[in-house]
């Protein structure tokens, strides 16, 4: 990426705009250990000093994904809170009985009540919520749907992951959340490499150039075209007898 400094500061001045539009006060993101969230964290440190926070929310996770969001924290003088969702969830899923279910669609029980703690957090301070999904994640739906996209404001999602690793050197952010290969943390030993089934390098590159490897390229674009609906909002049925 040309001129990291300057679009770190223009992205800085589009959060205070943002918020400030939006007649609010500051912003709240889940801190997650990883590095996108790590990214988000240092912008919106640098926005708002005194108005930022971040929430670490376990659920059934890696117990270093904590130590992890609270050395991003410490490494950039961040507020953060802890909300532990582990019990939430179990009670969760022993009230629902649906006894055919599947591992995905109970995973993605976590993304979604980390959005509502957020918006709980959002709504009782005045803050907007502040999304970490990037450009690559977005560009193939590798998100939960009204989960971790359920936010207020997308300050990433227009850069690849490359340039994610890029912002995060930039923002000092610690190297050891830079170079561990990034996970959705929904189950154990869950890798975004491992489950997409490529690496985001011929995924940045596809992005960014439109090249790559013929049968991945394929398999980009209809991942692409499949969550299409994500990225947008629901589609509103019009009676053409009015
Ligand atoms: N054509 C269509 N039009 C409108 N809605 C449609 C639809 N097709 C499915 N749907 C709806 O969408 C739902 C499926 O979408 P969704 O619930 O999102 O679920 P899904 O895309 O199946 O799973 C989420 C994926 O994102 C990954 N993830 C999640 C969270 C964080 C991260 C991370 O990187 O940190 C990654 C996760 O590992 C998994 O691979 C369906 O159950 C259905 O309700
Ligand atoms: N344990 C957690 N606590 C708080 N927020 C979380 C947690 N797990 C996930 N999130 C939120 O969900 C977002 C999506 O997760 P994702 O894994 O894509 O990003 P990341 O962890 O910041 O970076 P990476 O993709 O490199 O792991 C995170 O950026 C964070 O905002
Ligand atoms: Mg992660």
């Amino acid at each position: 990426m040309n001129n990291v400094g300057e679009v770190i500061n223009e992205l800085v001045q589009w959060l205070r705009l943002k918020v400030k539009e939006a007649n609010s006060n500051g912003v709240v993101f889940g801190l997650s250990g990883g590095v996108d969230s790590a990214v988000v964290a240092g912008l919106a440190k640098r926005a708002f000093p005194n108005n930022s926070l971040g929430i670490i929310m376990p659920c059934h996770s890696n117990p270093i994904d904590e130590e992890h969001a609270l050395l991003v924290a410490d490494s950039i003088g961040l507020k953060t809170e802890k909300v532990d969702l582990t019990s939430v969830y179990d009670e969760f899923i022993a009230m629902v009985p649906i006894e055919k279910t599947n591992t995905l669609a109970k995973a993605n029980i976590k993304p979604r009540l980390r959005m509502t703690t957020l918006y709980y957090y959002a709504a009782s301070y005045n803050y907007l919520v502040l999304g970490c999904s990037n450009k690559s994640e977005f560009t193939i739906g590798y998100f939960t749907k009204h989960g971790d996209s359920g936010v207020d404001l997308f300050p990433i999602a227009n850069f690849v992951k490359k340039d994610i690793w890029e912002m995060a050197e930039y923002l000092d952010i610690p190297q050891i959340i830079i170079e561990k290969p990034p996970t959705a943390g929904l189950w154990d030993d869950q890798t975004d490499e491992d489950e997409i089934g490529f690496g985001y390098d011929i995924l940045d590159n596809y992005i960014l150039y439109k090249t790559g490897p013929e049968n991945i390229v394929k398999k980009i674009e209809k991942m692409n075209k499949t969550s299409k609906h994500k990225r947008e909002f629901p589609p509103i049925f019009i009676s053409q007898k009015e």
